[in-house]
């Protein structure tokens, strides 16, 4: 976020506006006057081009080039799209980047195991149709370093659970993520509102702060994970806080999140039943993950068009 102007710019992928280098530029050289503007995460994030409340620098940490070919790059440019790294300006972030990312990416296909473990219980599934054997053929993971702005003082919504990013769930299969950084012009420090970070709602409806330490990892079940589970895992609806109060003034906060999901190519086969995106998919047919996301990313566009 404290890189200057042009070199942000060099970061820009022209042809994905989303998802592949840098994204909220505004935000990132004109700081927080954009605040009262849409408050979205990803999921819908993933649709928002204005996002105002943050900057994100997106890259896949296991492909630099998931592919050469022209037709897919166009079609789906930000999950095949190659990565932009600050190689000249900041020359160990491409690293740093790529091992955070790994070491999610390795922990969660264990995890991944394990879920695959609990599903097959409840419903027949094929082996090299489980999550870990999904994620691990994948090419389309995706990191995002994330920076939320300082929040503005007298924001109508400044009291809301979801200030800095409103409720929603990840669209892949499972997030990781780090526990959020709040710094104070750019010097690391500890939040002085401790109600400020992460909540998710739980299974049973109850609102609760996530508080993990920073040499731990968390995961989040994503909308993709709960279709194909039959809905015996269920995507988990997470927002963000942003700290209060006077002393709170000037606080920034930075994360990082893995979203670990199928390949652009990855035929799903979803189950009869399903409960969420449910007019989106279509009964006894599958459809690539590829072609799934460009019908939600259309869902999506209408919805913001009405
Ligand atoms: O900032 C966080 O801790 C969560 C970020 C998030 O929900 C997202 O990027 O989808
Ligand atoms: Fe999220």
């Amino acid at each position: 976020a404290k890189l200057p102007k042009e070199v942000k710019e060099d970061l820009e992928d022209p042809n994905s506006t989303i998802l592949v280098g840098v994204m909220g530029k505004r935000n990132l050289s004109q700081g927080s006057q954009h605040q009262k503007e849409r408050k979205t995460c990803s999921g819908s994030d993933f649709l928002s081009k204005e996002n105002i409340l943050k900057g994100s620098f997106y890259a896949n940490p296991i492909l630099d080039t998931p592919t050469t070919e022209t037709s897919l790059i166009q079609r789906y440019p930000s999950y095949c799209g190659s990565n932009i790294w600050p190689r000249n300006t900041l020359p160990e972030f491409e690293v740093a980047f790529k091992a955070l990312g790994m070491l999610i990416f390795d922990v969660g296909l264990m995890l991944a195991y394990h879920c695959d473990q609990y599903v097959s219980r409840g419903m027949k599934t094929r082996k090299d149709e489980g999550l870990e054997s999904i994620l691990r053929r994948s090419r389309c993971h995706k990191g995002r370093l994330l920076y939320y702005f300082p929040s503005q003082q007298g924001d109508p919504d400044g009291n809301s659970l979801s200030s800095w990013c409103g409720w929603h769930t990840d669209h892949g299969s499972l997030t990781g993520l780090t526990c959020g950084m709040f710094t104070k012009d750019g010097v690391e420090m500890s939040c002085p509102d401790s109600a400020a970070g992460l909540y998710i709602r739980t299974r049973s409806d109850q609102i609760v702060k996530v508080v993990f330490g920073e040499d731990d990892i968390a995961y989040q079940i994503g909308e993709t994970t709960e279709i194909l589970s039959g809905s015996y895992l269920c995507a988990t609806p997470h927002c963000v806080q942003a700290p209060k109060g006077e002393k709170s003034s000037g606080i920034e906060r930075s994360t990082f999140a893995l979203f670990m999901q199928p390949d652009w190519d990855e035929k799903l086969n979803f189950p009869e039943e399903v409960r969420i995106h449910k007019e989106l998919i279509p009964s006894n047919s599958a459809l690539t993950f590829g072609e799934y996301s460009e019908m939600l990313l259309d869902k999506y566009y209408h919805q913001k068009q009405t």
